[in-house]
């Protein structure tokens, strides 16, 4: 399928000269919606995962569907005051700001395999501050999975030790 012919480029958005990737458009589509979806589940069935760990809010549009599909869990990683028990946080940059994630203490089990799903990689901050908090818990990072790969950002960089999957990518 070709995802790309899904996905609205809006100019200038959130801030002048970003070229944001809208991907409601492909959600709003059942079947592209699916047929994504689908893929990426595939990327983490065959990585073995048993928790899927997705950032807010985009991360679990994308991480939930893989979870239901493999029958694996689902651990959202939050923005700050979102979590109602104790946590671990981490500051991390965006392409267009900067901010705080934040994990449950005991989301993660020692040595479970871990995939992370987010619709985007732009810079890799996001990820890589995800990955962090998931290895202090002591997961095992056995992938990470996007619909959209921002190549000229070159996020890619940042995991180089992690398998790597994404649907489409903008260079
Ligand atoms: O690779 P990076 O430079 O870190 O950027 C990618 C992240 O930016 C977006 O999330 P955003 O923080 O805008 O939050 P949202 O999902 O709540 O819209 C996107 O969903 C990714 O999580
Ligand atoms: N260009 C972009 N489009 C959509 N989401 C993003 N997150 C970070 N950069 C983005």
């Amino acid at each position: 399928m070709d995802f790309k012919k899904y996905i609205t480029i809006v100019e200038d958005y959130p801030k002048e000269g970003i070229r944001f990737k809208d991907i409601t458009t492909l959600m709003q589509d059942g079947e592209a919606y699916r047929a994504a979806i689908n893929e990426m589940a595939e990327f983490a069935k065959e990585k073995k995962a048993d928790v899927i760990v997705g950032p807010e809010a985009r991360g679990f549009v994308v991480g939930c569907p893989i979870a239901y599909a493999l029958g694996a869990g689902f651990v959202p990683v939050r923005k700050p005051g979102k979590l109602p028990r104790e946590v671990i946080s981490q500051d991390y940059g965006l392409e267009y700001g900067k901010d705080q994630l934040t994990l449950h203490v005991d989301s993660i089990q020692k040595g479970q395999r871990v995939v992370i799903a987010d619709d985007l990689l732009a810079t890799g901050g996001t990820i890589e501050a995800t990955i962090k908090m998931v290895e202090q818990l002591g997961g095992e990072v056995v992938g990470v999975a996007f619909m959209i790969e921002l190549t000229y950002l070159e996020g890619r960089n940042r995991l180089k030790e992690y398998d790597l999957f994404s649907l489409m990518s903008y260079s």
